[in-house]
């Protein structure tokens, strides 16, 4: 196991257990959504706990994750799609995540296999497939039981986000179903990342990042990650702080939607995943896979009532949530820098790069 850094006494990422959500009263509703506000509007990330996830779905997760990872590279690279659709296998050091803000980076280290909601399989909902395309499985007698495997992982961590909706609106002094005409045909994918060196290599290169620094596109993130350090969140206060989920805990962050519509009150945390390594620089192997619930893609997000100050213009101009994402991606996967993130990339070029490990 991994030796983990030193607690930070200075900063931590706020635990909400949702798990009496639904049969609380009013006052106990309130005072958690008080807690979910304060934590979107100081950190961008929470840890949930409750979320009644059983162990086995993110232990069965995990082992289709390494089934998957341990392919050859060639039957891994057999499910590479075009940058502009985002689904199947990305190789090591193809993506570059600071792009979907603009900013130049080697490229990230991570590999990754994305599958989201398939629009071809339901022809009669007519989902357009530039959003939501056909998912590229890998062959089950090489990978047994993976599908099934993510496809639960899938469905569980896509009921959380809903819920967490449910709890974000009622934070936000929203009716509870606020966010559902905006999400009933939600783009939704999950990113199951893996951070280790192609075979023979055992030393990351300087300046090499895991992952480099974002924002999430969508509105919310449910994301699992093993517990070993590499994962860092930008305070508000412009440093670098480590990041570890609590035992059993997940880990949940704000996207740039939830920015937009709140004008800048909830953060859209920036984040990203140095490469772990040990005391003789060698890389630990680390595990993640990120679901991102990301809304309609017709969606229109404008600044909710109560939002902007009055006599002042809003931070960001409406904009439909399958547009802003295509230009995220396009930045991330096809490495054409997003020039329409300015508000994140000023907050990424003043961050501090030291960390307090
Ligand atoms: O690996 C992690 O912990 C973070 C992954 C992440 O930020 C992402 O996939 O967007
Ligand atoms: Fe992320």
């Amino acid at each position: 196991m991994a030796e983990l850094p030193s607690s930070d006494d200075r900063f931590r990422v706020p635990v909400i257990d949702v798990s009496h959500w639904a049969t609380s009263s009013a006052a106990e509703r309130t005072a958690l959504a008080t807690a979910v506000d304060e934590a979107a509007r100081t950190v961008g990330f929470l840890q949930i706990t409750g979320h009644g996830i059983p162990d086995r779905v993110a232990d069965d997760l995990a082992t289709a994750m390494d089934t998957f990872f341990s392919l050859p590279p060639e039957e891994k690279r057999a499910l590479c799609a075009p940058p502009d659709v985002n689904r199947g296998y990305t190789p090591p050091k193809a993506e570059k995540l600071s792009l979907s803000l603009g900013v130049s980076s080697p490229e990230d280290l991570f590999e990754a296999f994305n599958v989201g909601v398939d629009g071809t399989a339901h022809p009669s909902s007519a989902l357009p497939t530039a959003y939501f395309p056909a998912n590229r499985w890998p062959a089950p007698h090489l990978t047994p039981g993976f599908r099934e495997a993510v496809e639960s992982w899938f469905a569980h961590a896509g009921g959380l986000a809903r819920l967490l909706t449910r709890i974000f609106a009622h934070a936000l002094g929203l009716d509870e179903d606020f966010f559902r005409p905006c999400t009933d045909r939600s783009v939704d994918v999950l990113r199951m990342n893996n951070y280790a060196l192609p075979d023979g290599e055992t030393h990351v290169e300087r300046d090499r990042m895991g992952m480099g620094a974002h924002t999430d596109y969508g509105i919310v993130t449910v994301l699992w990650a093993d517990r070993v350090p590499g994962l860092q969140i930008l305070g508000p206060e412009g440093r670098w702080h480590d990041v570890l989920p609590e035992e059993g805990a997940l880990l949940v962050n704000l996207g740039d939607a939830l920015a937009r519509w709140t004008n800048d009150r909830w953060r859209s945390t920036l984040h990203r995943v140095l490469p772990p390594t040990d005391a003789d620089g060698r890389l630990i192997r680390r595990r993640s896979a990120a679901y991102f619930h990301d809304g309609n893609h017709d969606a229109v997000i404008s600044p909710l009532p109560g939002c902007v100050p009055r006599n002042t213009e809003p931070l960001y101009p409406p904009i439909a949530i399958g547009e802003h994402i295509s230009a995220k991606l396009a930045g991330s996967r096809a490495l054409r820098p997003n020039e329409d993130a300015t508000r994140e990339s000023a907050r990424l070029l003043t961050a501090t790069d030291t960390a307090d490990r």
